[in-house]
């Protein structure tokens, strides 16, 4: 099955536009864990059984893994995903972009050895940085257009030819890059005119939406301005807000996360 069509299933069967964040930080996972030698998996996998009803994607970020070299146990949350939750688009988030030669090295570490159903990768250098991962048909990329972070301006808000850089490559990417029509873009949360502004040029390619919950973006401005005619179109993703929700009496913090993972599906649902 291609990224696109299980995409399309989980927004569907799910109900729920919301993508869970496993960003490990070893310094914030719950005490009972941290001497475990699979201490990052196993605080994963507690996240996605907790959440797995509420998520249409799951995106772990390498770097909390390849920091640790504790990429043993990223393959083992991707595959524990891959097997228990067949039906939900992994989504490695790595940021790639390189030449050819080594952005093929790159795509087969995100298909092959992490078996993701898309990567996140940056445009800056090109075309044919980006098309070796096109060759995998069923595969997607996720190209970064208006990222969340107020520094995405000093380059993506630059002017060219009348318009901001970020516009350029969210039209690059619709009309030009999506060769195997598996391709979508990073616009943030923070930005909900510029995330208006993608999605009149892009259609209906899918947007993965980082900036919700820890990075204070406004819930509703975002839906309004990045769904599709269908109400869906987008993974809003949100990490720390949901792996390290403050417990409530009596929870732990499985409960607690899938509290604040249910609470943000259901605001995103009012909004579609
Ligand atoms: O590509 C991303 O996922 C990404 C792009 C972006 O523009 N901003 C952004 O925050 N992210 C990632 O999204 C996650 C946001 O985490 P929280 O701020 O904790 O919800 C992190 O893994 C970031 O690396």
């Amino acid at each position: 099955m291609t990224f696109i069509d299980k995409l399309n299933g989980a927004w569907k069967s799910r109900n729920s536009l919301l993508c869970v964040g496993l960003d490990p930080d070893v310094k914030k996972i719950p005490e009972e864990l941290r001497g475990k030698s699979d201490a990052i998996f196993e605080f994963c996998r507690a996240i996605v059984d907790a959440t797995a009803d509420a998520a249409c994607a799951f995106k772990p970020q390498i770097a909390y893994f390849a920091a640790l070299g504790a990429e043993d146990q990223l393959e083992q949350i991707c595959s524990y995903i891959r097997r228990h939750y067949p039906d939900i688009p992994l989504v490695l988030d790595a940021k790639r972009g390189d030449i050819g030669a080594t952005a093929e090295q790159y795509a087969r570490e995100a298909f092959e050895r992490y078996n993701a159903d898309v990567v996140t990768v940056s445009p800056y250098m090109g075309w044919d940085s980006v098309a070796p991962y096109l060759e995998w048909k069923d595969r997607g990329v996720i190209v970064l257009c208006r990222t969340s972070n107020a520094g995405g301006s000093d380059l993506q808000f630059l002017e060219v030819e009348g318009k901001p850089l970020y516009q350029h490559v969210a039209r690059l990417v619709a009309e030009k890059w999506n060769t195997n029509g598996q391709c979508g873009l990073v616009v943030g949360a923070t930005f909900p005119h510029e995330l208006a502004q993608v999605r009149a040029i892009i259609g209906d390619m899918p947007l993965l939406v980082p900036g919700v919950g820890a990075q204070g973006g406004d819930v509703e401005a975002t839906v309004k301005s990045g769904k599709t005619a269908a109400g869906t179109g987008m993974m809003i993703n949100s990490s720390r807000a949901i792996l390290y929700a403050k417990p409530e009496t009596g929870e732990d913090f499985t409960a607690a996360a899938r509290r604040v993972a249910l609470e943000t599906r259901d605001t995103i649902n009012k909004y579609r």
